[in-house]
């Protein structure tokens, strides 16, 4: 049975904004308030989909979410039509409002963790969508996320959705940008490594002074638990406290790994000596372990983040050797830029860097990594997915056309309240679900 791996990426929805909801994630603070422009955003990321397409690499689509989030609002005491409640609470708690008017759903390595069925005791591909609880914004996505990938992913025979973790700070998930699986071929057990900020029943353990860890041990713990994962092929790791403090608010700002390589900053980890042996150890196959670690000389940790060197796609080509799909800004950072024609000269499996402009995206701290969700699928699992969410020129045509009909090319956050803007965002989320097969998901579909 062939195995491949499908990058899910998250379709940028109509109301894509700057609101600087973030605290640790620099460009999202940084950019607070400017200007967005939602088409460019969607375009850039269906244009980023293609050139994966056109690398040979699957690729599927996940839904923007509905926003404002009108329930979550009146659970906060706003009374009224939805109108009403949109009036009030933008004007008596906008940083509230504006947190439920996020689309911050887009960054789908933040969907979910997913393990492959050769790495789970049941046999099957397992979801847990990630409770992202350490930001109110987002602690709004997952149980949207677990209905949506039921409808992408709906087979019970090859598929199995997990409840999301308990909404508590003990157990913060931020989903597969703290998770990475080594292997040394998709459909071999691999190694699942998950990485944490911080371990919340053990106050002694060092953790972030200045940012939020927003992972925990404990909640990577009961993923793998729940997955059915085997204990020897499991590896935790703790994220170094100082670079969270720098800006790295997840694992994949500061590494990247797939198939028999990681790709890592030398102070990405606590403890990396210790995180090498425990890979080394757990690791089994043909093809060697490549550890490919870069040194805070060649590259330092700002220019990491500045850059997202490390939030690249790391993916095998047809030939079997590796590509980086990464954002430009890595060509305008001069020490990433010589790192990089260094690497293609070196003897690694990373063979080529493809440069993608993700920039919209990229001012919420979200790279090419962060838009995408993995999943490793063999032809039967493929052909049980949801095949209006897999994407082909045709449907990236088809989406195109979607978006340049119905998303604004400039949204302020003083937009963010206006009813006729909230009813053409609705306006191109139902034309979504009929080009994405979806039923009838959204809230204001179903309030007929
Ligand atoms: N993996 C990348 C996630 C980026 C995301 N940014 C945001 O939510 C910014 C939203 C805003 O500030 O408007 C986050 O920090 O979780």
């Amino acid at each position: 049975m062939s195995f491949k791996e499908f990058n899910f990426d998250g379709l940028v929805g109509p109301h894509h904004n700057y609101a600087g909801l973030s605290f640790g994630n620099i460009a999202s603070t940084g950019n607070a308030q400017t200007p967005s422009n939602p088409q460019k955003a969607a375009l850039q990321g269906l244009s980023k989909m293609r050139t994966l397409l056109s690398l040979g690499i699957p690729q599927g689509v996940l839904a923007p979410q509905q926003r404002p989030d009108v329930s979550a609002l009146r659970n906060l005491g706003f009374i009224g039509t939805d109108a009403d409640v949109i009036r009030s609470a933008s004007q008596q708690c906008p940083a509230i409002f504006q947190s439920c008017m996020s689309a911050s759903s887009m960054w789908t390595a933040n969907a979910a963790t997913v393990s492959p069925s050769p790495d789970c005791a049941n046999g099957k591909v397992n979801f847990t969508a990630a409770n992202l609880v350490n930001k109110y914004h987002r602690s709004l996505e997952p149980e949207f996320t677990r209905t949506l990938l039921q409808r992408v992913f709906p087979s019970r025979q090859h598929f199995h959705h997990h409840a999301v973790l308990p909404m508590s700070e003990h157990f913060g998930d931020e989903g597969a940008a703290n998770h990475t699986r080594l292997c040394s071929n998709y459909g071999t057990a691999g190694v699942e490594l998950f990485v944490y900020g911080k371990v919340a029943f053990d106050g002694s353990v060092p953790s972030p002074k200045k940012f939020p860890a927003r992972q925990t041990l404990e909640a990577s713990q009961a993923v793998a638990r729940k997955h059915g994962l085997s204990p020897s092929k499991v590896v935790y790791a703790q994220q170094n406290p100082d670079v969270i403090d720098a800006g790295v608010f997840h694992n994949d700002v500061i590494s990247v790994g797939n198939s028999n390589a990681l790709f890592y900053h030398e102070l990405a980890f606590a403890e990396p000596a210790q995180l090498k042996a425990d890979l080394t150890a757990a690791y089994e196959g043909h093809h060697p372990l490549h550890l490919i670690e870069v040194k805070n000389k060649a590259v330092s940790v700002s220019d990491a983040i500045q850059s997202y060197l490390f939030n690249t796609q790391l993916i095998t080509l047809e030939n079997g050797s590796m590509a980086l799909v990464a954002p430009t800004e890595c060509q305008k950072t001069a020490s990433v830029e010589t790192y990089l024609k260094d690497l293609m000269q070196q003897n690694t499996p990373i063979q080529q860097v493809e440069f993608i402009d993700v920039k919209q995206s990229m001012a919420n701290g979200g790279g090419p990594a962060c838009l995408r969700l993995r999943v490793v699928l063999n032809d039967v699992e493929a052909a049980a997915v949801n095949q209006a969410c897999l994407m082909s020129e045709t449907k990236i045509a088809a989406l195109e056309q979607c978006i340049k009909r119905y998303y604004r090319d400039r949204v302020e956050v003083a937009d963010l309240a206006d009813m006729t803007f909230i009813q053409e965002c609705h306006e191109a989320l139902d034309q979504l679900t009929q080009l994405l097969d979806l039923g009838s998901i959204y809230p204001f579909q179903q309030s007929f």
